[in-house]
């Protein structure tokens, strides 16, 4: 008998290395890689950072994600960067914005991260796709849509809903992007679409987290969590109402409404409908389709509603700024002193100072506050001057760049009249560090449309009503999921002004 013989026969030897201990090592050198070696573990952050994505995960269930690294670099005052897991980095530097963000070389080097891939539904939005070509192709057919003529067509839209921000939006994006709106202002309560579309956003976020990129939604669907569980309903029944919603907008007659010129109204989807791939000659499928109507559904809704409501807020606590706004309305309407016709945005557009005031709010507030990820390129890459190596997940966290006071004096300062060159920073850095809506190529596609319907509503909220905060004492922190928003519910209260 040979010494060999004692091993159990090779084919269990083979079968334990290769599915146990290959694995084990693997992971155990991974970790070690992580902890000690790797390019990552000499930015701060909290160590088991290095080795796992726990603490940016707990954050994110705590509602405060954006917040969280905000207090990393409040942690580390000097620090350009933070490690906010294995492989993701937030940066907090200017020139990190145009580095990672920019046109050119940035746009082609660095593409959106597997964090989108769980935004992609029933197929890949304008919003989500990774890949450059689709997303070229995409932006270009649709982009007259988002235009200052083609929202020309819409001014008749009736603005005269003051208080329900959340529906109001709900609404009007119904009627930009599918022609028809969903009713809910009419109904006067939060449709079960606004819920839905919070808890998808939950589902997809986490989703996001995890490292297996495209498999992630169906991996978290199996998980056993009974809040889990219920978070994927809520996406199932999300993408089911943007089917109904779409499946309606290509039956409904009365959707082809007629501008005031005479001309056909057309909506955001038709765009989307027409656009052909120069290549191949193909239109998108309704899937595809369908995961456009979702996705412009959050992207155009919660964002506008909430800014609308940080506006309010700031205005009720800042009593001299909201009076300035108001006289500069006045003195551009002077017959529309109470907001009862609509305010043509083409006259409104010249006032600065509502727009910097939305611009402030963006600053302060941004509904997007953590890092838009985009992967470092394969041979890695310096950024502000740091090392990362390729296939890292970095970005500039708008609401740390919001409060950066290299960029920003007095940060934590609500003072519009910065944006007119107030003395609070050099605006033309301030300009190019602005992040509310995002950088470079991914911009956001809708930043027209937002501030006009933004700058139209508030205008005449402020016209027709004397709005202030039930409680003056009000302070209202943040919380978030994919959408930061105020804290908790509040209360205002609108008296009906008399002309002037
Ligand atoms: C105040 C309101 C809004 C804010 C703060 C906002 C913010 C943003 C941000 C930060 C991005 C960049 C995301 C990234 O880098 O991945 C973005 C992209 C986008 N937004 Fe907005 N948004 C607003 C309103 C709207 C509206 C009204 C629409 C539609 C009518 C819209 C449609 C989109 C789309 C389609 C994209 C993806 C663009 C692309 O990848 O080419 N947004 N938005």
């Amino acid at each position: 008998m040979t010494n060999l013989d004692h091993f159990p026969p090779w084919s269990t030897v083979n079968f334990l290395v290769l599915t146990v201990l290959t694995p084990l090592a693997y992971f155990l050198c991974l970790t070690i890689y992580r902890l000690f070696f790797s390019p990552l573990a000499k930015l701060p952050g909290p160590w088991l950072t290095k080795i796992s994505s726990i603490p940016e995960a707990n954050a994110l269930k705590q509602a405060r994600r954006a917040a969280w690294v905000v207090e990393l670099f409040e942690q580390n005052p000097d620090a350009v960067a933070v490690r906010t897991g294995p492989s993701s980095v937030s940066f907090n530097d200017p020139e990190a914005i145009k580095t990672i963000y920019g046109h050119g070389k940035a746009a082609d080097e660095f593409g959106k991260s597997s964090w989108y891939d769980a935004f992609s539904t029933t197929g890949e939005s304008l919003f989500s796709t990774r890949s450059k070509k689709r997303h070229a192709m995409k932006r270009r057919s649709v982009a007259h849509a988002f235009s200052a003529q083609s929202l020309a067509s819409f001014e008749p839209y009736p603005f005269d809903i003051y208080f329900w921000f959340e529906l109001f939006t709900m609404d009007l994006m119904g009627e930009l992007a599918l022609g028809d709106n969903f009713g809910v202002l009419e109904a006067g309560e939060p449709a079960r679409y606004s819920k839905l579309v919070e808890l998808s956003q939950r589902f997809a976020n986490m989703s996001g987290m995890l490292p297996f990129a495209r498999n992630s939604v169906k991996v978290l669907s199996w998980v056993p969590i009974p809040y889990v569980q219920m978070l994927y309903r809520a996406r199932l029944e999300y993408l089911d109402y943007a089917r109904v919603a779409l499946e309606r907008r290509f039956t409904d007659a009365k959707r082809e409404k007629v501008a005031p010129g005479g001309g056909k109204r057309q909506d955001i989807m038709q765009r989307f409908i027409d656009a052909q791939d120069p290549e191949t000659g193909t239109k998108m499928g309704f899937d595809e389709l369908r995961a456009e109507t979702s996705s412009l559904m959050v992207a155009g809704a919660s964002t506008g509603s909430v800014t609308m409501n940080w506006m309010t807020y700031y205005l009720c606590k800042n009593p001299v700024i909201k009076h300035s706004v108001i006289k500069q309305l006045e003195n551009m309407f002077p017959e529309n002193t109470t907001g009862n016709d609509p305010v043509p945005y083409t006259r409104l557009q010249h006032l600065s100072l509502l727009e910097h005031t939305e611009l402030e709010v963006l600053r302060l507030h941004p509904p997007i506050g953590y890092a838009m990820p985009r992967d470092t390129p394969p041979q890695g890459v310096m950024i502000a001057g740091v090392y990362i190596p390729g296939g890292v997940a970095v970005g500039v966290p708008a609401a740390s760049m919001g409060r950066n006071a290299s960029v920003y004096s007095e940060p934590d300062r609500f003072e519009p009249d910065r944006w007119a060159g107030g003395g609070l920073g050099d605006l033309t850095r301030m300009k190019s560090c602005f992040l509310g809506f995002g950088y470079g190529t991914r911009q956001c596609i809708g930043r027209g449309v937002a501030t006009q319907f933004v700058m139209k509503t508030m205008a005449r909220v402020l016209l027709r009503y004397e709005v202030e905060l039930e409680d003056p004492q009000l302070v209202l922190g943040t919380k978030e999921f994919t959408i930061k928003k105020p804290d908790r519910v509040y209360d205002v209260i609108l008296r009906r002004r008399s002309r002037r």
